[in-house]
C-alpha cells in the first residue's frame, strides 16, 4: 500500500518561496491504479520525488508497505519500482547487464535473479538485443528495458511518470499491458500523465492536483457526478478557467474543491 500523510514540500524561503506540495493526504491500495493527474507545475514530480525518498518532504510523511521514508528511505527504495520517460539507462551497459546491475542493487540472490532475468527478457521482448549496448537502443527499446528493470526487485508498490511518452502506439500498449498485470499482481500503482484519455482508460482512482493540493478525488463516475463534467480534459479546463477568473459555467457545473 502506498499512502501519503499531508505530504508537504517548499523550495526557498519567505516572499519568493515555492510551496509546490501543500498537504497531500492519500491511499493507493494493493491492485488499485492511481492517477495523479494535474497541469504543469501543480507539484506530481515533487510529490512522486519524496515518495522515492529522493527528496525530504518540508513536512508529512509517505509509507509504502508500513515503511516511512522520513525514517527509512533505503526500506522505501527496496519497496518501490520506477518507471520514469526522463530515466535514462546506462549507455555502455546492454540489457542482461542492466537487469543483473539492478538485480544486485536490490539485494537479489544472483541465481534467482538469472531465472527474473530471462523471464522478463521473454515478456518484454528483449532477447533480440539482451546483449546490445543500450547507448544504440530505439525508444521503444529502452522503455522496454525500463519496464523489466522496475519489477527485477518485485517491489509492491510502482511509480509510473509519463511512462509512455515517446512511445508510438505499440509501445504505449506495452505499458498499459505492463499496468495491467501490475493490478493484476497486486501493486500498488500511482501513475502520472498529461495524456488524459489513456488515463480514464487505466486508472481506478483519480487525485487532482493543482497548485500542490488535491482539488478532487476519486473514481470517474464520482468525479462525473462532482464536476457535471464527462471527461478529465473538461474537469482540467474548468480547473484552470476558474483559476483565470475565465470560467464560463455555472456555479452547480463548476468543480468544488475538497474541504
Ligand atoms: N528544485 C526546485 N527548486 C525550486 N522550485 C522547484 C523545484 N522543483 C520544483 N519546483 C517548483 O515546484 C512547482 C511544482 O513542480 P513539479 O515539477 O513538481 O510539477 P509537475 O506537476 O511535475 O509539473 P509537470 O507536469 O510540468 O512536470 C513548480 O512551480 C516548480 O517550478
Amino acid at each position: 500500500m502506498i499512502e501519503l500523510r499531508d505530504l508537504k514540500r517548499s523550495f526557498g524561503q519567505g516572499a519568493t518561496a515555492v510551496h509546490a506540495v501543500r498537504g497531500l493526504s492519500l491511499r493507493v491500495e494493493p491492485g488499485e491504479v492511481y492517477g495523479l493527474m494535474g497541469p504543469n507545475g501543480a507539484g506530481k514530480t515533487t510529490a512522486l520525488r519524496m515518495v522515492l525518498g529522493l527528496l525530504r518532504p518540508t513536512s508529512g510523511d509517505a509509507v509504502i508497505d508500513g515503511v516511512s521514508v522520513t525514517d527509512d528511505p533505503d526500506g522505501v527504495k527496496r519497496r518501490i519500482g520506477l518507471v520514469s520517460a526522463s530515466a535514462g539507462l546506462y549507455p555502455w551497459l546492454t540489457p542482461r547487464e542492466t537487469l543483473r546491475f539492478f538485480a544486485d542493487l536490490y539485494g537479489v540472490p544472483s541465481q534467482e535473479a538469472a531465472q527474473r532475468a530471462a523471464h522478463l527478457a521473454e515478456r518484454f521482448g528483449l532477447t533480440e538485443f539482451l546483449d546490445r549496448r543500450c547507448a544504440g537502443l530505439s525508444t521503444g527499446q529502452t522503455q522496454r528495458v525500463n519496464l523489466a528493470r522496475a519489477v527485477m526487485h518485485q517491489p509492491p508498490a510502482m511509480l509510473l511518470d509519463e511512462p509512455t511518452r515517446g512511445l508510438d502506439v505499440v509501445g504505449s500498449q506495452r505499458v498499459f499491458e505492463f499496468v495491467r498485470d501490475l493490478r493484476e499482481q497486486q501493486r500498488a500503482v500511482i501513475l502520472c500523465t498529461h495524456r488524459l484519455a489513456e488515463a480514464e482508460r487505466f486508472c481506478d482512482r483519480f487525485g487532482l492536483l493543482h497548485h500542490g493540493t488535491l482539488r478532487h478525488e476519486g473514481t470517474l463516475d464520482e468525479l462525473q457526478a462532482a464536476t457535471g463534467r464527462e471527461t478529465l480534459t473538461e474537469m482540467f479546463v474548468d480547473l484552470l478557467s476558474e483559476e483565470e477568473g475565465l470560467a464560463e459555467a455555472p456555479t452547480a457545473t463548476r468543480l468544488q474543491a475538497i474541504p
